[in-house]
């Protein structure tokens, strides 16, 4: 027997030791991959296909439903619709659901990543999930991206934080205070009028054409940064510049998988997402150091969040600065393109028009604008809006995620962690609640109270519904009656009707329409 020399397996342990523990570290690795990308998904498929529910197959790396569901979004992204109806929202703002749930009805599974996620349209249930049994859900942590946008703000918070945020803002945004704001609101709209006024003089023409996307874009914009901050468009102008660039950004963020590590490689496009980031940070600071001390901003979201009544609410400066880039996104955003929709179906349904102009004269009298008063009577003004939100929901879908397992309308096990897609605008089309004519524009269906709470919920529904939703109605109701009373509207012949998901349902290629002032 020869023997190995004692000496030459001393000289190479350390390099055996290191070799055992590399491979230790690549079985473990493996494992884990295989459990949480293989071993669970297939699991929770299976879990689901028990129940009946069903949905593209899990596959992990070529041909998952992420891939595909991106590749159907630019699908519709590069296509042009060319006449104006409503029909193909759904399609159009959510081709997976429109897809997929043709081929697997209405609840179905689909993968983001290694995710679950069940896409619901049925009432019943989305009442469950909001309100009934809301406690089982909690947000979508969002991906680092996403959270340049918003930071820790009221939107993506959960637990303790977010009950102390959700008192500060909801008293900042209770109907009393908003009647404060009516005036400052009517002084803005009437300031957007007389731009126009003067670019319709400017070119001695009876009528302009213009798109009212970016003005109405604007309008929101001043109409935050007065209520929220005690400043004005001009003064956050810089901010909400440097969020749109980031939407852009975090959208192509949002709809690809989430690596964890991505955000710290250097990327061209975490580079500029840092560099956006960093600079809306310090311009918000600076924006906070100038006013907070202001008097005449006593009732703004900005005073509330740095005068904390209570001494365990106080807010540091990165939470409050959090705040800030979510209620300048959140309130600008959604409410600019309620409004531009609007205008859009009522240049296209003259006939509401008519009946809406007729209103604000009786209610609010001939050239005369609304006040806190008078806002109740305008009623037409409210159904139209409402017809709208219904059509095209700013916020064209919710998500959630089970944060324990849970059984929904009473036949449905929804494990823990898989993330709910609510299928909004398909609820808000869907025949079976609103009859055959679900894609007509009709006002009325809104004279009676709905039926079912989760049949309409354009600001969400339960305990986290929409915080700015009194300001949201409030001003467009205002915006949208000072608008008709003054002039008629018509849809351009160069407007394309291409409704779009961004981070919110815009107007794919603006919103060109003609005005003319009223006699
Ligand atoms: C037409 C306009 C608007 C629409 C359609 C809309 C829609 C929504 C919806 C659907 C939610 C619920 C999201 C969820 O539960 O996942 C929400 C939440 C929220 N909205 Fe709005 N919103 C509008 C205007 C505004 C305005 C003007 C502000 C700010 C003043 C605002 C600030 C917020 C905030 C901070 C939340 C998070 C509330 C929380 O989680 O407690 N929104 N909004």
């Amino acid at each position: 027997m020869i023997e190995v020399p004692h000496f030459i397996f001393l000289r190479h342990k350390p390099i055996m030791v290191i070799l055992f523990l590399l491979l230790v570290i690549i079985i473990l690795l493996l494992f884990t991959i295989l459990y949480t990308h293989i071993w669970i998904p297939f699991r929770i498929q299976l879990h689901f296909n028990h129940q009946r529910i069903k949905g593209p197959a899990y596959r992990p790396i070529i041909k998952n439903s992420a891939g595909i569901r991106r590749r159907m979004i630019a699908e519709v992204e590069s296509s042009r619709t060319t006449s104006f109806n409503h029909n193909e929202v759904v399609k159009r703002v959510m081709p997976h659901y429109y897809n997929w749930s043709k081929v697997y009805g209405d609840t179905f599974l689909y993968w983001f990543g290694s995710k679950p996620r069940l896409a619901v349209s049925d009432p019943d249930v989305i009442k469950e999930i909001l309100v009934t049994k809301s406690g089982s859900f909690g947000k979508i942590r969002s991906d680092p991206g996403v959270n340049a946008l918003f930071g820790e703000g009221l939107v993506s918070l959960d637990g303790e934080k977010w009950i102390v945020h959700r008192r500060i803002a909801a008293q900042a945004y209770n109907m009393e205070r908003i009647k404060e704001w009516v005036p400052v609101i009517v002084n803005s709209t009437q300031n957007m009028m007389k731009k126009w006024d003067a670019n319709i003089e400017a070119t001695n023409k009876s009528d302009f054409e213009f798109d009212v996307h970016k003005e109405l874009h604007q309008h929101s914009a001043d109409i935050i940064s007065r209520t929220a901050f005690g400043s004005n468009y001009s003064e956050g102008k810089r901010i909400f510049e440097l969020q749109e660039q980031l939407v852009m950004l975090v959208l192509q963020t949002m709809r690809n998988v989430y690596i964890p590590g991505f955000r710290f490689i250097p990327t061209k496009r975490n580079m500029t997402i840092w560099k956006l980031e960093k600079e809306i940070t310090e311009v918000i600071t600076k924006l906070i150091e100038k006013n907070k001390n202001t008097k005449e901003i006593s009732n703004t979201l900005l005073a509330a969040l740095v005068s904390t009544s209570k001494k365990d609410d106080m807010l540091g400066l990165k939470e409050i600065v959090d705040e800030c880039k979510t209620f300048y996104f959140a309130g600008k955003e959604t409410t600019a393109n309620l409004l531009t929709w609007a205008f859009l179906l009522l240049g296209l349904h003259q006939e509401w028009q008519d009946k809406a102009r007729e209103e604000v004269d009786r209610v609010c009298g001939k050239n005369a604008s609304p006040c806190a008063d008078n806002l109740a009577d305008l009623k037409i003004i409210k159904m139209i809006l409402n017809e709208t939100l219904r059509l095209y929901p700013p916020a064209a879908m919710m998500m959630r995620r089970a944060s324990e397992n849970v059984k929904l309308a009473g036949r449905l096990d929804v494990p823990a962690g898989t993330q709910i897609f609510m299928a909004m605008t398909a609820v808000h089309h869907d025949v079976r609640i609103w009859g055959e004519d679900a894609s007509v524009f009709n006002p009325m269906r809104f004279l009676e109270p709905r039926n079912h709470l989760a049949s309409f919920f354009p600001f969400g529904l339960g305990p986290r519904v929409c915080v700015g939703q009194n300001l949201a109605l409030v001003e467009a109701k205002i915006t949208l009656a000072m608008i008709v009373g003054h002039y008629s509207i018509a849809v351009s012949p160069s407007y394309v009707h291409a409704p779009m998901q961004s981070l919110s349902m815009q107007p794919q290629y603006g919103a060109q329409m003609i005005f003319s002032r009223r006699g």
